[in-house]
């Protein structure tokens, strides 16, 4: 999962949750997220009628919530927080937003309507983006919503009662409260259990992959500060200096109920970084977290690879948890020293320290530990040994130009066996993470053989087969790499329908096929080399075969972050460079491929599909 790497994103931030609620307040904090509570003073009085969905309704509901808090926060001492989340959760039956009860018949009443049916819970939840500028408040908001159904059972009418009777039902919406007593009333739940609980963790998650990894601007909606609707809930501003921000305070006995209506009873004092106000001196710029985290990514990537190469995740897969004296025996390191890295690595989302010691997040125990079908150790570690030099010529490539610099530094013609099996390791871990994509990003089942040129380890050709029971593989690479991929064969699921051929696709002859792949292997040229190899591929490719090249293309709008190192990587190691579509597309219709069509198979690969037209 991608939880802790995410959650660490925002552990620089300061982040407030607009909500009283106990449970949401539980589900964050359990999710290793740092934040103060400022419960909203949005009065829930929204027009439901006025909504074209239940959902719609909860997400403007937290909308409001969230907004209110981060206006009055920056109101209060000119520096809003950097990251406000509000939440609503509301239960429907039958298009009826059930409120929480007002007396015990009213409960009665409530849950004799969901007994013996199925209901849905509805949460939307609003993560507001604050920045100040000349005391300007501008906020940005992203929202999604979560449903899940609830099923309960046929519940006889002393149960119903005895359950009234314990007070349980008389805060929460809907009438009970699913983490608790509640709970036994419920049949199935199918959907995310923390959604009933208050709180889309799951989806939160989700969302702040897509906000902080691969920021889609478009997805969020700018919100300026004056097209915010006035939120009545400013009843009397002094009386602010009572409003918390201690995570400790607050109580809405929890459930799916709606404590932020309350919440106002709940608010402690000012914590350290609460909300007093500190005088109205000049306000320092917003606090540029995101810069300051650049400047130190090096050393979180260092961090990173040492911690690979210690092989602290394999110890720890195999023995943790584990105290840090005892991790530095294992891996014959400084006590003190290993602690530091440890720490560091902790925050970086990689390991969780608990009080039996350090173990491996899920995170660090699939991908960083050194087995393991979809580990990234040898990729970190080819990283550390090779990209990390060559960065540190980066200045000289950008001065003199990826020909120039590469002259310098051609690579060394022969290559160790270790140097080999490193780099194959690398390509295998990132190929099995995308092979599959890229085997179906088109429908091939039409061909019935294919050569994949640089095919390396066979990682995509194992997906092919998978994925295509009629089709044979041939898997061209140098012979130095094709002596290796015995050690990259699973046992067990070897197909003779996959071949391997040594050879070189610049002067040998390459194999039959009907379909030609080449993945990651075309951005590696500079254009006079693709050129060379597109008309081998061509001249050897029958009228009606395929093409499939797998690049990362470069888009018009702000490149992804994705293909950004990448770039930066290839003007310091080769003499190729990434490219877009339109350059894609022309070199391959130059070269006697017609139709080429584009799809994108995940963050890192786009998938390009071309027909070998025949000769006029
Ligand atoms: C960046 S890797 C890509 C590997 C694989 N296609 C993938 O997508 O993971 C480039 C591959 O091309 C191979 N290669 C480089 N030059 C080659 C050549 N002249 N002939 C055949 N293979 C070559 C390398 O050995 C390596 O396996």
């Amino acid at each position: 999962m991608v939880l802790s790497p995410v959650i660490g994103k925002l552990l620089q931030k300061r982040v407030v949750l607009a909500s009283a609620s106990p449970r949401r307040r539980e589900i964050l904090s359990h999710a290793g997220l740092r934040f103060e509570v400022v419960p909203s003073r949005f009065k829930e009085k929204l027009d439901k009628a006025s909504f074209p969905t239940p959902y719609a309704y909860a997400i403007e509901t937290a909308k409001q919530k969230a907004l209110e808090v981060a206006r009055r926060m920056h109101q209060k001492d000119l520096r809003a927080p950097d990251v406000v989340i509000g939440a609503d959760t509301i239960v429907t039956i039958g298009g009826l937003i059930l409120e929480k009860p007002v007396d015990k018949q009213d409960a009665y009443r409530m849950l004799s309507r969901l007994n013996g049916k199925e209901h849905s819970v509805f949460t939307g939840v609003a993560i507001v983006h604050c920045c100040t500028t000349d005391a300007q408040l501008d906020l940005e908001v992203s929202e999604f919503h979560e449903e899940t159904t609830v099923k309960f059972s046929e519940l006889s009418e002393e149960l119903l009662w005895e359950y009234i009777d314990s007070g349980e039902p008389m805060d929460k919406a809907g009438g009970y409260g699913i983490q608790a007593l509640g709970g036994m009333l419920v049949e199935h739940v199918r959907g995310d259990f923390l959604n009933v609980v208050g709180f889309p963790l799951n989806h939160f998650c989700k969302k702040l992959v897509e906000l902080y990894s691969l920021p889609r601007r478009e997805d969020l909606r700018r919100v300026k500060h004056d097209s915010i609707p006035p939120v009545d809930t400013f009843e009397n501003l002094s009386d602010v200096e009572g409003s918390g921000s201690d995570p400790a305070q607050g109580d809405d006995g929890g459930g799916h109920g709606r404590a932020e209506a309350d919440g106002d009873r709940t608010q402690a004092p000012a914590g350290p970084q609460g909300t007093d106000s500190h005088g109205t001196g000049e306000s320092p710029p917003p606090f540029p977290a995101g810069l300051l985290e650049l400047i130190d990514g090096f050393k979180a990537s260092k961090a990173l690879f040492v911690a690979c190469k210690l092989n602290v995740f394999d110890v720890l897969k195999v023995d943790g948890p584990l105290k840090a004296v005892d991790i530095a025996g294992k891996i014959d390191a400084s006590v003190c020293g290993t602690e530091r890295l440890l720490d560091v690595c902790v925050a970086l989302g990689l390991l969780e320290k608990t009080d039996r010691g350090y173990r491996n997040t899920e995170l660090a125990d699939v991908h960083l530990a050194s087995d393991g079908e979809y580990s990234l150790h040898s990729l970190a570690m080819h990283s550390n040994d090779h990209f990390w030099s060559l960065f540190t010529d980066l200045e000289l490539a950008v001065r003199e130009g990826a020909s120039a610099a590469f002259g310098r530094k051609a690579e060394e013609p022969v290559q160790s066996k270790h140097k080999t099996l490193q780099f194959m390791r690398a390509m295998h871990g990132f190929a099995m993470l995308t092979a599959r994509q890229v085997a179906t990003a088109f429908d091939l089942s039409q061909f019935t053989s294919a050569c994949d040129l640089g095919g390396c380890t066979g990682a995509l050709a194992r997906a092919l087969t998978q994925e295509y029971p009629r089709l044979k593989v041939t898997v061209f690479d140098l012979p130095e790499v094709i002596e290796h991929v015995t050690c990259f064969q699973p046992e067990g699921r070897r197909t003779d329908r996959i071949s391997f051929m040594p050879g070189d696709f610049f002067k040998d002859d390459l194999p039959e096929a009907d379909l030609y792949i080449l993945s990651r292997i075309l951005h590696e040229w500079p254009d006079d080399k693709v050129c060379e190899l597109l008309s081998r591929v061509s001249s050897r490719c029958k009228p009606g075969g395929g093409i499939l090249v797998a690049e990362k293309i470069l888009e018009d709008k702000p490149a992804a972050r994705g293909s950004l190192p990448a770039s930066l990587n290839l003007l310091v190691r080769t003499q190729g460079r990434e490219r877009g579509l339109p350059e894609y597309r022309g070199l391959l219709e130059r070269h006697g491929f017609r139709d080429v069509r584009l799809a994108h198979a995940g963050d890192r690969l786009d998938v390009m599909l071309g027909t070998r037209a025949s000769p006029p």
